[in-house]
């Protein structure tokens, strides 16, 4: 699938943002590696912090259906730079997908930056780590 293909997902989403307090609408399109292509926008509270982002929503719709392998992310709003994912997104990208996998942000203007899981994240917190700590303890 090409990127554009991909963030025009992420676009269609995009308007099904439950969006009442920030009035800033997220929309995420998350491509597996046989092709599938889970969306996810993102969802307030009036209990702030109880929101989800647009990312997690996919990748938890994802994650929920079984799926283990993913081949790119592209996120999209109407944003003056191509949109940032949270540090919250950033840990859960790094759960879930290879630190070499593409992540593609963008905004409603068109124009398009693509990182890597880990320029997103680096020198993040993994299962290893946990591992190791065990192991010490
Ligand atoms: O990459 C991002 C950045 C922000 N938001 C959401 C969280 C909140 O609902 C709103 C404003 O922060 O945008 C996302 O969904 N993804
Ligand atoms: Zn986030």
């Amino acid at each position: 699938m090409d990127k554009q293909t991909l963030i025009n997902y992420a676009k269609e989403i995009w308007n099904q943002a439950y969006v009442p307090y920030s009035h800033f609408n997220v929309g995420a399109a998350l491509l597996t590696k046989d092709g599938k292509v889970f969306k996810g926008c993102n969802i307030e509270n009036a209990a702030y912090p109880v929101s989800c982002c647009a990312e997690r929503v996919a990748i938890f719709k994802a994650i929920s259906e079984g799926e283990t392998e993913f081949s790119q992310l592209a996120v999209i709003a109407d944003s003056d730079r191509p949109v940032p994912p949270c540090g919250s997104c950033r840990q859960v990208m790094s759960e879930f997908f290879e630190p070499d996998m593409e992540v593609i942000v963008t905004n409603m203007k068109g124009d398009v930056k693509s990182m890597t899981v880990e320029e997103l994240l680096p020198f993040s917190f993994t299962s290893e780590d946990l591992a190791e700590g065990q192991s010490n303890s």
